[in-house]
């Protein structure tokens, strides 16, 4: 009989540049869990937590920058500064969510080309003209249901509130920023709460610590 799997909530908005690294970081992992995507906006949490963003911060800023390159090329993850920061994702995080409710190995496929095309290549990704062509070749769907599905999460309210929910769900486990994981053993009644694209190596033993068999040994962060 077949183990049950953990499951990784990854919470995350296209704008955080740690999210994207936590995101093809978590992709790249073979361990065998379950992972649920949680779009959720990075404002709204650093805001209701009462956090201030790191960019608002002088040297943490200039700090961060340097951070995000060592990092991103120590994970061998192409990484470039957006010529528009910050951007509203609000539309696109919309999006992302109708997409995860609908269909959700193309959210997957759909979020990996955003964060590529914001943090990797630099693209305005707030702009839908921008990113529609990518997102077609990669996730099947032509451009004209893409954007049909642009359009409908923008204008239907339940999109906003799921996002809304995710953001509420994230504060009410502790969190302050992104990337945000919740992580569910099997066993477990509760989620434990995990913050940043850095902290793999503690998921990975705390799921270790339940059913070491799911974590290949040679996974070693
Ligand atoms: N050390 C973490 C840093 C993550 C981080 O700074 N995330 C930003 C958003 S991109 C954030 O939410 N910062 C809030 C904070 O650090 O309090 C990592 O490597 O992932």
């Amino acid at each position: 009989m077949e183990a049950k799997r953990p499951t990784i909530e990854f919470f995350f908005d296209i704008l955080s540049a740690y999210s994207y690294i936590g995101f093809e970081t978590l992709l790249s992992l073979d361990w065998e869990v379950n992972i649920a995507l949680k779009p959720f906006l990075l404002f709204k949490v650093s805001k209701e937590s009462g956090n201030i963003p790191p960019a608002m911060i002088k040297s943490k800023r200039s700090f961060v920058l340097r951070d995000l390159q060592r990092q991103a090329g120590h994970c061998g993850i192409k990484f470039c500064v957006p010529k528009r920061f910050p951007i509203n994702t609000i539309p696109i995080m919309r999006f992302l969510v109708l997409l995860n409710e609908t269909n959700r190995i193309a959210a997957f496929k759909a979020t990996k080309v955003l964060f590529n095309l914001y943090w990797g290549c630099g693209f305005d990704v707030s702009i839908f003209a921008n990113v529609v062509e990518k997102l077609a070749y990669e996730t099947g769907f032509s451009k004209d249901e893409l954007a049909g599905m642009y359009k409908k999460s923008n204008e239907d309210e339940n999109y906003l509130q799921i996002l809304d929910k995710n953001c509420a769900e994230a504060l009410d486990a502790g969190a302050f920023g992104a990337p945000t994981m919740l992580v569910k053993l099997t066993s477990a009644s509760h989620k434990e709460f995990f913050f940043g694209s850095d902290r793999f190596h503690h998921i990975q033993e705390y799921l270790e610590s339940e059913q070491p068999a799911l974590i290949p040994s040679k996974s070693k962060l």
